[in-house]
């Protein structure tokens, strides 16, 4: 056994109602990590001896950020897409496929070093769980493929069989959404936590509310749990599909009717908002303020993608949720920690409580408010201990 002391906390965010406030807060504080978890938390004037001794001279801690939502497994480039969206063209899926061409034609060492580069990115700006999607396959081989290598690096991964109709399967949806619930499936479930689907009547690419709650119920049956990105492009049955399955987390969320809100209100399905994907596709933002106000559990992650946000930054999508979305810092804070931790249905990251996972995220900062106030300063990065 080896035990940490971290001392010298400015300001630790625990998200521990027993400490100060809604984000739990201790100042002037230590935390003790023995084996990978969280052992004591206090002042530092309390702190325990340990086997080894780590000062932070006054920096804020918070809990490792969780990014539950990311499509990291992808080759090529999409930058010309967003230079056409920053002069209003829209967005609909269909670039999607040029992400896949590229994919394909991949091998498994490029695409290893292109996603190891990519959470080496997350935890430098403090990320410590990532979720993992595939999507940029849409065949047996290379979904399967998608799912293998980013299991390599986590273990929230994502089926995302059903993220668009590839373009040798136009002709043909029901074919396509056969194979998703047929062989994909078996050859993708032994790879992956997660079925998702992008249910969206909006885009002629993606999925009507009848395909997706197949794609849903048969990932279901195979073990998997259901997230959705619901309700990105425009009002559709995303939302109530996902509270009607009980999946853990519907995405985007950036068109809502009162229907919608209801029912997330009454479920156990976590709204989790994307801005990233609202700044970079020039899109109105969604509404956090109504959620939170009706009660609903808000997340907020990165959506890391070639289209419609190739950022990883978890700090960004604070700022934005703060300036954008009527999101206080200490709300917006908690979205990113606890709240994703409750999309993937996880207890044990997401705050700094004893038994939890010893995942830190130090800001060179002394306090958490600096997250939104310097926005665009790289203050946060992930603690090895
Ligand atoms: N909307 C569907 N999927 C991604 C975008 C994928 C892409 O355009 O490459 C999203 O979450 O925004
Ligand atoms: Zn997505």
């Amino acid at each position: 056994m080896t035990a940490t002391l971290v001392t010298g906390i400015g300001e630790l965010v625990t998200n521990d109602p027993a400490h100060d406030g809604p984000l739990g807060l201790v100042h002037d504080a230590a935390l003790v990590a023995t084996d990978g978890r969280v052992s004591w938390v206090g002042r530092s004037q309390d702190a325990p001896d340990a086997d080894r001794r780590v000062d932070l001279e006054g920096r804020a801690v918070v809990p490792g950020f969780v990014d539950s939502h990311s499509h990291l497994v992808f080759a090529g480039d999409r930058s010309a897409e967003f230079a056409a969206r920053m002069t209003g063209e829209p967005y609909d899926g269909g670039g999607i496929a040029v992400s896949v061409e590229a994919t394909r034609a991949a091998s498994d060492d490029e695409l290893r070093v292109l996603l190891a580069r990519r959470v080496a990115e997350m935890r430098a700006q403090g990320t410590t769980t990532i979720e993992i999607k595939s999507g940029y396959g849409l065949d047996v081989t290379h979904e399967e493929r998608a799912l293998r290598l980013a299991r390599e690096l986590t273990d929230e991964t994502t089926f995302l069989g059903a993220h668009v109709v590839p373009p040798e399967a136009r002709d043909d949806r029901a074919a396509y959404v056969d194979l998703v619930v047929g062989d994909m499936l078996t050859a993708c479930a032994p790879h992956a936590r997660w079925i998702d689907v992008f249910c969206e009547p909006h885009s002629a690419h993606a999925f009507t509310e009848e395909e997706s709650r197949r794609v849903l119920r048969a990932g279901l049956d195979a073990g998997l749990l259901a997230r959705v990105h619901g309700n990105q492009l425009g009002p559709g049955p995303g939302v109530g599909l996902a509270v009607e399955l009980g999946a853990a987390s519907v995405d985007h969320c950036t068109y809502l009717s009162d229907d919608d809100v209801d029912a997330l209100c009454g479920s156990d399905t976590v709204a989790t908002l994307l801005p990233g994907v609202e700044f970079s596709t020039r899109s109105p933002y969604p509404d956090a303020r109504r959620l939170l106000d009706a009660g609903v559990t808000v997340a907020l992650a990165s959506d890391c993608n070639p289209g419609t946000c190739y950022s990883s930054s978890i700090p960004l999508a604070i700022a934005l949720a703060v300036r954008e979305m009527g999101m206080t810092p200490a709300e917006a804070l908690q979205a990113a920690t606890l709240g994703s931790a409750r999309s993937l249905r996880r207890d044990d990251v997401g705050h700094l409580r004893v038994g939890a996972r010893a995942d830190l995220t130090v800001l060179d900062a002394p306090s958490y408010l600096h997250i939104p106030y310097r926005v665009g300063v790289p203050l946060a990065r992930a603690l090895d201990l």
